[in-house]
């Protein structure tokens, strides 16, 4: 079943297009990641998709209902939102903004404790949330997403503030939350994030998707067909494939000097240069 479904979107502001002709779609249970460069336009990708913006033309769909509907309380039951503007508030305790949240989804109390071992968090949960570290903040701004335990998790670059332990600990609770049923669309910069998560990626640039697939099927795909060969002599060379190239191996074999032979698999991170032209921004 397909939880998300985007046909033909487009969204301009003014006569500029963010999003020119977007269309994908995503398998319930999926963790998909959805790259690009900053302003590429995943931001206003989730805001039509949790109905926050209407797109300009085509069609963007959740739980096979118009993505409009879920701005309706029972469809909002369903799905947690994660952007750098969640709101929070600020003289309330870490625990306090929780229970706001609790008791707005009806909530058995335990849901507090539970959402907070999950973000490593409960030893914080007196403090103001004024006084909090930014990875703490966006570690509260999680849990107020996930506490319902929703079908359906956006993150926005879920990560950018956290530590490598606290990141290592969220993709570990994201995971049990998948393994449950949850389908996550997730915005990063971190490709390592993103290819240790995700089993799909997505490609956004010039307001279009230019490439879509899991990690390894794209790096298959854009694999150079070439192999490196370091020789013992310090000799180091990049061959085509091919017959030519099996010879010369062969004769080297044959005279031990082969010191290492790699075939060149490109990282995500390539690809992602290669498709947007662009740094990692
Ligand atoms: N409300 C708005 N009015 C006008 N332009 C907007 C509005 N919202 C977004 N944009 C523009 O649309 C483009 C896409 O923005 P968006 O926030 O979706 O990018 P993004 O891919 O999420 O970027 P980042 O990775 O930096 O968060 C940008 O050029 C941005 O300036």
């Amino acid at each position: 079943m397909e939880v998300i479904q985007v046909e033909r979107v487009r969204k301009s502001f003014g006569p500029k297009d963010a999003l020119a002709d977007v269309s994908f779609s995503i398998p319930k249970g999926e963790i998909f990641g959805f790259l690009g460069p900053s302003g590429a336009g995943k931001t206003t990708l989730i805001k039509i998709l949790t109905a926050q913006l209407n797109p300009t033309s085509g069609q963007a769909s959740v739980f096979n209902q118009p993505a409009e509907r879920m701005r309706q309380s029972a469809q909002k039951m369903r799905f947690g939102i994660l952007t750098d503007n969640s709101g929070l508030y600020e003289r309330l305790s870490v625990e306090e903004n929780l229970e706001l949240y609790r008791k707005l989804y009806d909530l058995p109390k335990a849901a507090v404790d539970k959402v907070l071992q999950f973000v490593n968090l409960s030893g914080e949960r007196k403090k103001k949330v004024n006084l909090l570290s930014k990875g703490m903040r966006q570690r509260v701004m999680l849990a107020c997403a996930i506490i319902h335990e929703p079908e359906l998790l956006f993150l926005d670059e879920p990560t950018s503030a956290l530590d490598p332990v606290n990141s290592a600990h969220i993709y570990k609770g994201l995971r049990y939350l998948n393994e449950k049923g949850t389908t996550i669309f997730l915005t990063t910069h971190d490709m390592a994030e993103a290819e240790l998560m995700c089993n799909r990626v997505a490609i956004l640039y010039q307001g279009q998707i230019q490439v879509i697939g899991s990690p390894k099927e794209l790096k298959r795909q854009h694999r150079k067909h070439a192999v490196s060969v370091d020789l013992t002599n310090g000799e180091a060379y990049e061959l085509p494939i091919g017959g030519e190239t099996a010879d010369r191996i062969a004769d080297w074999m044959k005279r031990g000097l082969i010191d290492r032979i790699e075939t060149k698999e490109p990282s995500l991170g390539d690809i992602f240069i290669k498709m947007t032209g662009s740094e990692l921004l």
